[in-house]
């Protein structure tokens, strides 16, 4: 099946002054009919400038911008109007017409469609229903919460059933109670009306809540792509490394490291644990069979996507060679590295 989006080798460069900006840089991803695919970065990283070549609201100086097997960034007028009808679009700033009503916003993207007026009033309220704001149809955006006006954002971005909706920091200015009712309607939009998409974020915690597949971007480039799953359990770039770990707390940062070995004399290994069907308490026994005691001093296991997945960091305490046998034990039932202890540490630094 072709795939929904593919960016095929797209480059895009500004040029500022004498300067110029390469916001993209030979970018070639797929997102499949279906997903809800992820892309996230640093601020500058060009996320928003690859999201706006899917409706080409931005047009790229190199390569091509497939949706739905027709090649969107070579398209012009009444073509490119038509294909952007399949292509909802929503925003941080929400992006709705003040003097409008909600009804009037949500039927407006129909009245550019040239809907018939009976039909309007159907659809919208069909959508309104959907997102829950039927009793708000005659407030004014100026009236709502921020949740509300996203609501109507959806809602009007749904209007012309698109097959894509992009969203581009959809949830950023919400509090995060609201952002996950946001992210629980858009896995709606995504499984009810099995509407592709894609969204940009900067916050991991929406790529967990939300995404199947995800990439990460930097400088314009795609520097890893993947399941959120293995991203998340095996982020392999440092820019995915430093996303996965303001969400997840497994691994101890440089400072809590120094504290740890300050409290902890013992020889200390990291165990990483992931997919386990067994219910072998296999540190607990190994423990028990080399006879070596052992401490939880930092770690944690998750659940994504119905799997498990984690690091503990733990430290052993016994003699030298029981340790060694522990750790040759656990290896072979997880990843095990054991750090290195602080004078090796300073002798390499
Ligand atoms: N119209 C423009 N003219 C010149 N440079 C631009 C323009 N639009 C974007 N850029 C530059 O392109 C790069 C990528 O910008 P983009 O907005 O895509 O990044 P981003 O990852 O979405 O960042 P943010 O999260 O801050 O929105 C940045 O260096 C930005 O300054």
């Amino acid at each position: 099946m072709t795939p929904a989006i593919s960016f095929e080798n797209l480059s895009k460069s500004y040029a500022q002054g004498p300067r110029r900006i390469d916001a993209l840089r030979d970018v070639t991803l797929d997102i499949e009919r279906g997903d809800v695919f992820g892309i996230v970065g640093f601020s500058g990283a060009g996320k928003s400038t690859l999201l706006r070549t899917i409706n080409a609201l931005e047009r790229p100086t190199a390569g091509r911008v497939v949706v739905d097997g027709t090649e969107i960034s070579a398209l012009r007028g009444r073509p490119l109007h038509r294909a952007r009808q399949r292509i909802g679009m929503i925003f941080q700033q929400f992006n709705l017409l003040q003097s409008r009503t909600v009804l009037q916003n949500v039927a407006y993207p129909l009245r550019v469609a040239g809907v018939p007026k009976a039909q309007i009033l159907d659809r919208v309220e069909e959508l309104l229903d959907f997102v829950g704001l039927t009793e708000k149809a005659l407030e004014y955006p100026a009236r709502l919460s921020g949740g509300q006006k996203q609501r109507v954002g959806i809602a009007r971005a749904l209007a012309n059933r698109p097959d894509v909706l992009l969203s581009d920091e959809a949830t950023s200015a919400l509090d995060p109670q609201t952002t996950s009712e946001v992210l629980e309607l858009l896995r709606r939009v995504n499984a009810e009306y099995g509407v592709t998409i894609a969204l940009v974020t900067h916050e991991m915690e929406v790529v967990r809540e939300i995404a199947n597949r995800v990439a990460v971007m930097q400088q314009g480039a795609v520097v890893e792509q993947g399941s959120v799953y293995d991203l998340f359990a095996h982020p392999q770039h440092r820019t995915t490394r430093r996303f996965v770990s303001s969400v997840l707390h497994h691994l101890p940062d440089a400072g809590a490291l120094e504290r740890i070995r300050r409290v902890h004399r013992g020889r200390i290994v990291q165990i990483h644990v992931e997919n386990r069907e067994s219910n072998d308490p296999f540190l607990s026994r190994i423990a028990r069979e080399r006879g070596v005691d052992y401490n939880v001093v930092y770690g944690g296991v998750s659940e994504l996507q119905s799997r498990l997945f984690g690091t503990l960091t733990v430290e052993l305490l016994g003699s030298e060679l029981d340790i060694d046998f522990a750790i040759s034990d656990i290896a072979l039932t997880a990843a095990v590295t054991e750090l290195p202890d602080r004078l090796e540490e300073l002798a390499r630094a």
